[in-house]
């Protein structure tokens, strides 16, 4: 059966290169022509590990292929995909400007049954208001069935994660349509979820929330350890021995960015005030998560009295490793407060190369701290585990590092005479 992706971000591009190695015929569209024409050419428009060899082959067994002519496609497939962007609002509330688009597309031009998968993340009660809203645009009930197919991937894993899922999460109402998702992954080795509409949406939002709440909840107890000048990864590892616990999602450091769980947790949190239910854990975990990067900024001006005019590297400005993607990376808000104290930025970072606000960005890690009087790092990435330290010292003005990501064993860079700030770090 012939499928459709309508939308070929990080959730889409990855679901039509996953789902044609599984041995469906893919068409994969987006209004961004640009990014279907540079995908016809055969360049990839994001970094994701393992993508683009996916796509290579499977365009070459003649099962994905990728097009500018929406409609034409759409008419053709009778599985369809919704894997556009779900931004939130200042407010918190979502901002459905693309899920509205794909409506308007679909209005003028479904012919013929359709089973619209719905993969994008939406608030509780989106998917049933998508099914009323064709009913009123004019579709009859009995040409589309809606499901709720929540995504679970994270970016720099997402192939991975797609072909290893913990779990399949399926909302619906026809029993056809959540069979035919079953065929659809037949060769995944996974639990099934079969719930409402809406309890597919509420479990998305309940697994980011939680797994955010963790990481407040790891920084939080770090503010506590260092009070007491306790090592918070020990705690972690302790803590993650605990089956009930588990170990993920227990490193401290800048707190949690990307273009998920800041906007989900939002998102969660309007919604539940939209129904008078007072979300406190959703407000502490944010609370927490807002307030961290002012801690790092905080020891670090200590040190240096005053960060006027100092020179300060940055290494890291993906929210995460193994990703090109920046949005609401914690550098992004971490550089804007530097450059606030009249800080001179520079930075790396392995894959992005561009940033706003406009920062000197190098393209090897040692040139970006030359002349430096403080060195931090901001994301996860595995080249700044194993860092040639004395390099480091010789290169820099100064002598301190920031280890927002808790990735290095302090004592080692101390040999070197460098001084490690960290939260509840020995
Ligand atoms: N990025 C991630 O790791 C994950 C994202 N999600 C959810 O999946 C959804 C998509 O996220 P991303 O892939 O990150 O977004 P993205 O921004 O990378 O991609 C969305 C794509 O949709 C296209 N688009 C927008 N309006 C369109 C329209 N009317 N017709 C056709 N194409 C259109 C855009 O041009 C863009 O290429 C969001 O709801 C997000 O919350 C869920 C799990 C993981
Ligand atoms: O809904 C989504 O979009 C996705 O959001 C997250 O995936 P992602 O944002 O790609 O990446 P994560 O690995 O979860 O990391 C998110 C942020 O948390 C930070 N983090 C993660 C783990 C940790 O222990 N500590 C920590 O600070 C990371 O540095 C990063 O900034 C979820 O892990 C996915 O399951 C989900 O599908």
């Amino acid at each position: 059966m012939k499928i459709c992706v309508i939308g070929t971000g990080y959730v889409g591009l990855t679901t039509g290169a996953v789902l044609a190695d599984l041995g469906h015929e893919l068409y994969c569209v987006d209004k961004n022509k640009l990014i279907i024409e540079k995908l016809i050419e055969g360049e990839i428009p994001i970094y994701e590990p393992g993508l683009k060899e996916l796509i290579v082959r499977n365009k070459k067994r003649g099962l994905l292929h990728f097009s500018t002519d929406i409609q034409r496609v759409i008419k053709e497939c009778p599985i369809l995909y919704i894997t556009v962007g779900t931004p939130t609002k200042e407010d918190g509330s979502q901002n459905l400007t693309a899920i509205n688009e794909v409506i308007d597309t679909l209005v003028q031009t479904i012919t013929s049954h359709k089973t619209i998968i719905i993969k994008s993340t939406v608030l509780p009660g989106t998917n049933e208001w998508i099914h009323q809203t064709l009913i009123e645009k004019g579709i009859d009930s009995r040409m589309f069935d809606v499901v709720s197919n929540p995504e679970f991937l994270r970016e720099g894993n997402a192939v991975f994660d797609m072909m290893n899922p913990d779990k399949i999460v399926v909302g619906g109402k026809s029993p056809q349509s959540i069979k035919i998702i079953q065929t659809l992954y037949e060769k995944l080795q996974a639990p099934y979820i079969i719930t409402s509409l809406t309890g597919a949406e509420m479990i998305k939002y309940a697994n980011n929330a939680l797994l955010a709440t963790k990481i407040s909840f790891i920084n939080e107890i770090a503010r506590i350890c260092d009070a007491y000048n306790v090592e918070v990864t020990h705690i972690a590892k302790a803590l993650g021995t605990d089956n009930r616990i588990g170990p993920y999602f227990l490193n401290a450091g800048l707190g949690y960015g990307g273009s998920c769980f800041p906007k989900d947790i939002r998102a969660l949190e309007y919604a539940a005030k939209r129904r008078n239910v007072n979300p406190e854990m959703l407000r502490a975990v944010q609370n927490v998560n807002d307030s961290q990067i002012d801690l790092y900024i905080d020891k670090l001006t200590n040190q240096l009295t005053n960060l006027d005019g100092k020179k300060i590297t940055v290494w890291g400005l993906a929210f995460k490793p193994d990703t090109d993607d920046i949005r609401e990376s914690r550098s992004l808000l971490l550089i804007e407060k530097l450059l606030e104290r009249g800080t001179e930025v520079h930075a790396y970072d392995p894959i992005v190369n561009s940033f706003e606000p406009a920062i000197t960005i190098h393209h090897d890690m040692y040139e970006a701290i030359k002349g430096a009087d403080a060195l931090i790092i901001a994301t996860e990435w595995n080249q700044f585990k194993t860092v040639d330290w004395k390099k480091v010292n010789e290169l820099m003005k100064g002598n301190i590092l920031v280890d927002g990501r808790n990735i290095i064993d302090p004592k080692v860079v101390r040999k070197h005479q460098l001084q490690y700030i960290g939260v509840a770090r020995q």
